[in-house]
């Protein structure tokens, strides 16, 4: 279903794009933004993907996440897909802050009403970018993504990147969601989308068990995770990224960097002071 333009407005010499669609994924109308640096009127740009957190919709991170200076600069569009379906009115969709509206954790359900739209694994995998490469097929490459996110978001890029060897060029999270298996917000997201019965499943889904299996490319990851040590999400034990750095390294898995930034919290100050990092750690793969 092709894009209807809401809004387009000019930032850092490129144009941000404000698009909605009508999604057979989702079932539901679909809002996506589409960062279009200056360098696509003249020629195909890569793609980075931003995924973004509990309760966020694409404006986010189009916002407050600083990413378009850098975007710019390189020369690479970005792709803000929503967290969600939006108004399938599910009993209990909008009860709870990180379940439901604003949290679709990029997988897809397999428990009845919520299998019926929230897949947005197949969403941002396959139809969003299957669209947008077809409207806008002559500014955008499709041979060259990369997929970034924060906290939720960050889970999303990580096991899609993970589950999809080769489909993207290079990964890295902003205080990703690690070991969803293991953390309160994990556990009541896999328990409410997948059920409690098979919870093998679950770890098809979360990324410290899938790295465990990663032989693509020789072992090698292309992957930047960044975390702030003042991050409450981070103190209560959601984030878990001391599991992953532990996997990575028991399966030899190389070229992976965890930074600990002192002090930053969970928050787009955190994300706006390192997005510049995350979209030149993409332009390394995509270039
Ligand atoms: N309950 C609060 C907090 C929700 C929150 O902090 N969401 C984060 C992502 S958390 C993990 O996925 C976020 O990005 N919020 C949006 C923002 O602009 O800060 C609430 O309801 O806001």
């Amino acid at each position: 279903m092709s894009f209807e333009t809401k809004s387009t407005i000019a930032t850092f010499g490129g144009k941000l794009l404000k698009l909605s669609h009508t999604s057979t994924t989702t079932k539901t109308p679909m809002n996506v933004n589409l960062y279009l640096p200056p360098a696509s009127s003249t020629t195909k740009v890569p793609v980075l993907i931003y995924l973004s957190g509990l309760t966020c919709t694409p404006d986010n991170c189009s916002e407050k996440g600083f990413f378009h200076a850098a975007a710019s600069a390189a020369g690479i569009a970005i792709l803000y897909p929503d967290t969600s379906p939006r108004g399938a009115n599910l009993p209990g969709e909008t009860d709870s802050w990180d379940f439901g509206a604003g949290a679709g954790f990029y997988i897809n359900a397999t428990v009845e009403p919520w299998s019926g739209h929230y897949n947005m694994e197949s969403y941002v995998t396959s139809e969003l970018p299957e669209a947008i490469f077809e409207q806008f097929g002559d500014k955008l490459d499709s041979g060259r993504v990369s997929i970034t996110g924060h906290s939720m978001g960050g889970h999303g890029a990580l096991t899609l990147f993970l589950k999809n060897p080769g489909k993207y060029r290079s990964v890295s999270a902003l205080a990703p969601i690690c070991n969803p298996s293991q953390c309160p917000w994990g556990k009541k997201t896999f328990a409410g989308y997948f059920g409690t019965r098979d919870k093998e499943e679950w770890k098809k889904h979360d990324a410290t068990e899938l790295v465990k299996g990663w032989k693509h490319d020789g072992g090698k990851l292309p992957l930047l995770i960044d975390v702030g040590t003042g991050d409450n999400f981070y103190k209560q034990g959601q984030l878990l990224p001391e599991n992953l750095e532990k996997a990575v390294k028991e399966a030899g898995v190389e070229g992976v960097k965890f930074r600990y930034q002192e002090d930053y919290d969970h928050s787009y100050y955190f994300i706006s002071s390192f997005a510049k990092d995350h979209v030149e750690h993409a332009a390394k793969y995509l270039f």
